[in-house]
C-alpha cells in the first residue's frame, strides 16, 4: 500500500502568501520577494510531506491566486481584453486577469469568479470564444516539478483535466459548445505531458471532479475520448484520476472503463462506492484504487477502526499493492496545523485534525492496515478512545435546544401576511423613494480597525477603548452615508472579524482556532468556526451596535445578521447528526435575534444567505431535500418579524438560475444579489420566473479595486429597468465593501447614488 494526498494548503502556515501578495499588489515589495515567499512555502510543504511518509507528493497544487486561473495561463486561454497587457510579465498579467487593472493607461475588468463545487473556495471562470485556440503558455507545471526535484522530491504533478476545465468555463458568445473546443485543447495537453514525460514524471494527477456531477452524454464521451487519446500517446504515464466531493454515480461505468492507472474514490462523501467497485463486473484487475479515507473538507479526526474495515473489505477483491491510502480531496479546504492552537480546550482538541494531522493519519492508516510497524498501534488505541468519548461527551448535548427544534411547527416558517400586504405597510412606514439606494452591510475593514481588534484580543487595548473606537467608526460611516445621500444605511460591521466567525463566537456550541485559516479566494482567507455541539444564543448578538447606529440618524439603519444556512455552510460542522437539524438550531438563535432587533426599533433587517446555493448537493436528485430544509431554516429565522419590518436577504457568487423558485419561497421582502460581473445576466432567472418581491441587482463589482463609472452603472440599471417593474428595483453594490479601500468606495458609492437620483428624476418626468 502507498500513501498520497490530492493537494496541500498553500497560503503558508502563518498566511505568508496572503501577506506577500497584498504587499506586492500595494507596490511595497518586488516580484522577487513574492516569488521567494512562494518558493519557501512549496519547499516546506514538500519536505514536510516527505518527512511524514507520504509516498506520492503532489506538485502544481501551489497557486498564487487560483488553480483554475493557473490552468488558463498554462493553456494560453487569455481573454482578448488582456492582450494589451505586457505578456512578458506573466505575474502581472495573471493578477490583472484575477483582479482587473485600472491605471492611467489601462482599464480592464477582472474575470468572473464563482464557487468551486460545494465549497467556500472561489475559482476564476475561464472564458471561451468560438474557435478559441490554445497554446502551452505558462510553464508553471514544469517549473514546479523541477523545483521539487531540486529539493529531492519526485512529485506527482496535478493538472485540471481537459473536460473539467472546459465545463468550469463560460462561453462568452453564442453559437458554439465549449466542449467542441476539446479538439483544440488536447494538443496542448499532449505538449505538457510530453515535456513532463521527458523529465521522468511517473504519476500525473488529472483532477476530474466534474465526474461528481450530472453531466451530459456528450461530456461523458469527451472524457472517454480524452483518456484514450492520452493513453495511446503516453502509454507509460501513470494517470491518477481524481474525482472528489461525491460518488462517480452514473459516471461509474465510464470511469471504470477509462485507460487510467488509478481511480480515486472520495469515501468520505460517498462510502458506498466501495460496494460499487466490489460488485461490478467491469472492474479492470489492472486498475489501482485510491481510497480517499481522510476527510479533506472537515476537521474531525478519522475513525481508524472504520477505515480499517473498509480496507479489509476492499482487499478481498483488490490486492494491497494496488491500493493507495489518501485524503478524500485536496487539503486546501482545511487549516495547516492543529499544533499551532493553544486555546482550544483539550477535550475538544483531541477530536480535531488539521492538514498536518491528516498527513499523519494517512500514514498511520497505511501502517495499521499492513500491520508492518508496531509503533502505530498506540495511535489506533488513542484514536479509538477519542472517538468513543466524542460519541458520549456531555459538552455536545443540550436537551433544551433539542426540544425546541423537535417542537418546531409550520407556523414558525410563515410571515403574518402575504408580500403584497407587507409591501404596502412597509411603503407607508418607511417612505422610501423610487430606486432606493443601500449597501450590503460592511464598509472597509481598514488595517487600523483590524489592529484595534488584535490589540484588544492581546489585552493591549481595553474593551472600553476598543468599543469607543468602533463607535466612532460607526458614527463616521453613518455621517458619510448621510452625506452622499444613501437611503437605507448600515452600521458598517466594523466590530466583526468575519460575518460567520463573529456570530459563532457569540453562540453556544462553537469553538475557535487562532490560526485555522483557509483560503476563500485569492489572498482572502476565512477562519471557519468549529461547530461541535448543540447551538443556542446566550444573549443578544448585534442589538447593541445596531441600536447605537440607529440612534445617530433619522434614516433607517438595517440590522445585519448572517443566516442559518450560511453559518452552517461556512463552519466546520459536527458530523454526528444531520446538517438539517444543526441548521434549525442556528435558525432559532437567529430568530430570537430578529425579534430582539425589532423590539429595539430596527425597521429593516437583512439576513445574509450568500451560501445557500453553494450548499446545494452536487447531484440534482438530492437538491429538493436540501432546499426544503435550507429554505425552511431561513424562514424560521425571518418569520418572527411583523409585517411592517422589512426583511432583506443577500446572495452573491453563485448562479441562482436553477434555484430561483426556491429563492422566491424564502419570501424576503427584498433580495440584493451579485450581478455586475456577469452584466446582469443573472437577472434573467428573476425575470423569467417573474420574481414577485423587490430586488437589488448589484451594480458595483466589489471584488475588484476598479471604480465603476456612472455610465457603467447606468447601463446596468437600464438593463434591470427593462425587465423589472421599477417599483421593485433597489440600487446597491454586489456585496459588502469590507475588502475595499475607502478612497475607491467613496467614489463608487457617489456614482451609484448619482445614477439612482438621475433615474428617479427621469421617472418623475415620465409620470
Ligand atoms: N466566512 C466567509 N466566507 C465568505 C465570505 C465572508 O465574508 N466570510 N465572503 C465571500 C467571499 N469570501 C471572502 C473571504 C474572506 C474575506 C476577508 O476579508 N478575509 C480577511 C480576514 C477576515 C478576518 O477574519 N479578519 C480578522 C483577523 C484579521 C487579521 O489578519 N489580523 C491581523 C492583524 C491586522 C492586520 O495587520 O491586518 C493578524 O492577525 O495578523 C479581524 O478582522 O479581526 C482576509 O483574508 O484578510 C472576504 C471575502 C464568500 N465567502
Ligand atoms: C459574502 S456576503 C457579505 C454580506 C455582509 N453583510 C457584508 O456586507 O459584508
Ligand atoms: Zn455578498
Amino acid at each position: 500500500m502507498k500513501t498520497t494526498i490530492l493537494g496541500y494548503p498553500r497560503i503558508g502556515k502563518t498566511r505568508e502568501l496572503k501577506k506577500a501578495c497584498e504587499q506586492y499588489w500595494a507596490g511595497k515589495t518586488t516580484e522577487t520577494d513574492l516569488i521567494n515567499t512562494a518558493s519557501n512555502i512549496k519547499k516546506d510543504n514538500w519536505l514536510n510531506q516527505q518527512q511524514i511518509g507520504i509516498d506520492s507528493i503532489p506538485s502544481n497544487d501551489f497557486s498564487f491566486y487560483d488553480q483554475v486561473l493557473d490552468t488558463c495561463l498554462t493553456l494560453g486561454c487569455i481573454p482578448e481584453r488582456f492582450k494589451k497587457i505586457n505578456h512578458n510579465n506573466l505575474l502581472n498579467l495573471y493578477f490583472a486577469m484575477a483582479r482587473g487593472l485600472q491605471n492611467d493607461h489601462i482599464d480592464v475588468t477582472a474575470m468572473e469568479m464563482t464557487k468551486w463545487f460545494d465549497t467556500n473556495y472561489h475559482y476564476i471562470v475561464p472564458e471561451f470564444e468560438k474557435n478559441q485556440s490554445f497554446s502551452f503558455f505558462s510553464k508553471k507545471i514544469i517549473d514546479e516539478y523541477k523545483e521539487a526535484l531540486s529539493h529531492g522530491v519526485k512529485t506527482k504533478p496535478v493538472i485540471i483535466a481537459p473536460v473539467t476545465f472546459l465545463l468550469l468555463g463560460k462561453e462568452k458568445e453564442t453559437g458554439f459548445d465549449k466542449l467542441d473546443l476539446l479538439e483544440n485543447l488536447l494538443p496542448v495537453y499532449f505538449e505538457i505531458l510530453d515535456e513532463l514525460s521527458k523529465l521522468g514524471v511517473e504519476y500525473i494527477q488529472f483532477d476530474e471532479p466534474c465526474l461528481a456531477l450530472d453531466i451530459t452524454t456528450k461530456a461523458q464521451d469527451a472524457i472517454t475520448y480524452t483518456y484514450k487519446a492520452i493513453s495511446e500517446k503516453f502509454p507509460h504515464l501513470k494517470i491518477f484520476l481524481a474525482n472528489y466531493f461525491d460518488c462517480y454515480g452514473n459516471n461509474l461505468n465510464l470511469a471504470l472503463n477509462l485507460p487510467v492507472h488509478t481511480l480515486h474514490l472520495d469515501l468520505v462523501r460517498c462510502s458506498l462506492q466501495i460496494d460499487d467497485i466490489l460488485h461490478t463486473e467491469n472492474f479492470n484487475p489492472k486498475t489501482h484504487i485510491s481510497l480517499g479515507l481522510v476527510d479533506g473538507r472537515n476537521i474531525w479526526i478519522n475513525n481508524f477502526e472504520d477505515s480499517l474495515k473498509i480496507i479489509d473489505k476492499i482487499t478481498t477483491k483488490i490486492p494491497a499493492d494496488k491500493l493507495w491510502i489518501a485524503t478524500s480531496c485536496s487539503l486546501l479546504h482545511v487549516p495547516y496545523d492543529l499544533n499551532s492552537e493553544k486555546n482550544i480546550q483539550p477535550d475538544i482538541k483531541q477530536w480535531l485534525a488539521f492538514a498536518q494531522q491528516k498527513l499523519e493519519e494517512v500514514v498511520a492508516i497505511k501502517h495499521l492496515a499492513s500491520a508492518d510497524n508496531n509503533d502505530f498501534v498506540y495511535l489506533f488505541e488513542e484514536n479509538k478512545l477519542a472517538n468513543i468519548n466524542k460519541s458520549k461527551s456531555k459538552i455536545i448535548h443540550n436537551s433544551n435546544v433539542k426540544n425546541r427544534v423537535n417542537n418546531l411547527s409550520a407556523s414558525y416558517s410563515e410571515r403574518n401576511s402575504t408580500f403584497k400586504i407587507r409591501q404596502a405597510k412597509q411603503k407607508h412606514s418607511l417612505k422610501l423613494p423610487l430606486f432606493p439606494t443601500t449597501t450590503i452591510g460592511s464598509f472597509p475593514q481598514t488595517k487600523e480597525v483590524r489592529n484595534w481588534r488584535l490589540q484588544h484580543k492581546k489585552g493591549q487595548l481595553s474593551t472600553e477603548n476598543y468599543n469607543k473606537n468602533i463607535a466612532e467608526e460607526i458614527e463616521k460611516s453613518i455621517r458619510f452615508q448621510e452625506h452622499i445621500g444613501l437611503d437605507v444605511l448600515v452600521h458598517g460591521e466594523f466590530e466583526r472579524n468575519d460575518m460567520v466567525e463573529y456570530f459563532g463566537e457569540r453562540l453556544n456550541g462553537f469553538v475557535f482556532s487562532d490560526f485555522g485559516w483557509v483560503q476563500s479566494y485569492g489572498s482572502r482567507c476565512v477562519k471557519p468556526p468549529i461547530l461541535f455541539g448543540d447551538v443556542s444564543r446566550k444573549e443578544p448578538l448585534t442589538v447593541a451596535w445596531s441600536t447605537y447606529a440607529q440612534s445617530l440618524t433619522p434614516l433607517p439603519v438595517k440590522g445585519m445578521l448572517t443566516g442559518p444556512v450560511t453559518i452552517l455552510q461556512w463552519s466546520f460542522v459536527r458530523n454526528d447528526q444531520p446538517r438539517a437539524t444543526t441548521c434549525n438550531q442556528i435558525a432559532l438563535a437567529i430568530r430570537d435575534e430578529v425579534a430582539d432587533l425589532e423590539a429595539n426599533g430596527i425597521k429593516i433587517i437583512q439576513i445574509d444567505e450568500p451560501a445557500i446555493r453553494e450548499g446545494l448537493p452536487l447531484r440534482k436528485n438530492e437538491w429538493q431535500h436540501y432546499l426544503n430544509w435550507a429554505i425552511n431554516a431561513f424562514k424560521i429565522s425571518a418569520s418572527v418579524a411583523k409585517d411592517e419590518t422589512q426583511i432583506h436577504t443577500h446572495m452573491c457568487y453563485s448562479e441562482f438560475n436553477d434555484i430561483i423558485e426556491d429563492i422566491a419561497k424564502m419570501d424576503a421582502d427584498v433580495i440584493t444579489i451579485e450581478t455586475s460581473r456577469s452584466e446582469m445576466e443573472l437577472l434573467d432567472a428573476f425575470v423569467n420566473f417573474k420574481y414577485p418581491n423587490e430586488i437589488g441587482p448589484g451594480v458595483y463589482d466589489i471584488h475588484s479595486p476598479r471604480v465603476p463609472t456612472v455610465t457603467e452603472i447606468e447601463i446596468l440599471l437600464n438593463k434591470a429597468k427593462e425587465v423589472l417593474p421599477k417599483e421593485h428595483i433597489w440600487v446597491n453594490p454586489d456585496c459588502g465593501l469590507k475588502t475595499r479601500h475607502w478612497l475607491e468606495t467613496k467614489t463608487a458609492l457617489k456614482n451609484l447614488v448619482f445614477v439612482a437620483k438621475k433615474l428617479r428624476e427621469e421617472a418623475l418626468q415620465l409620470a
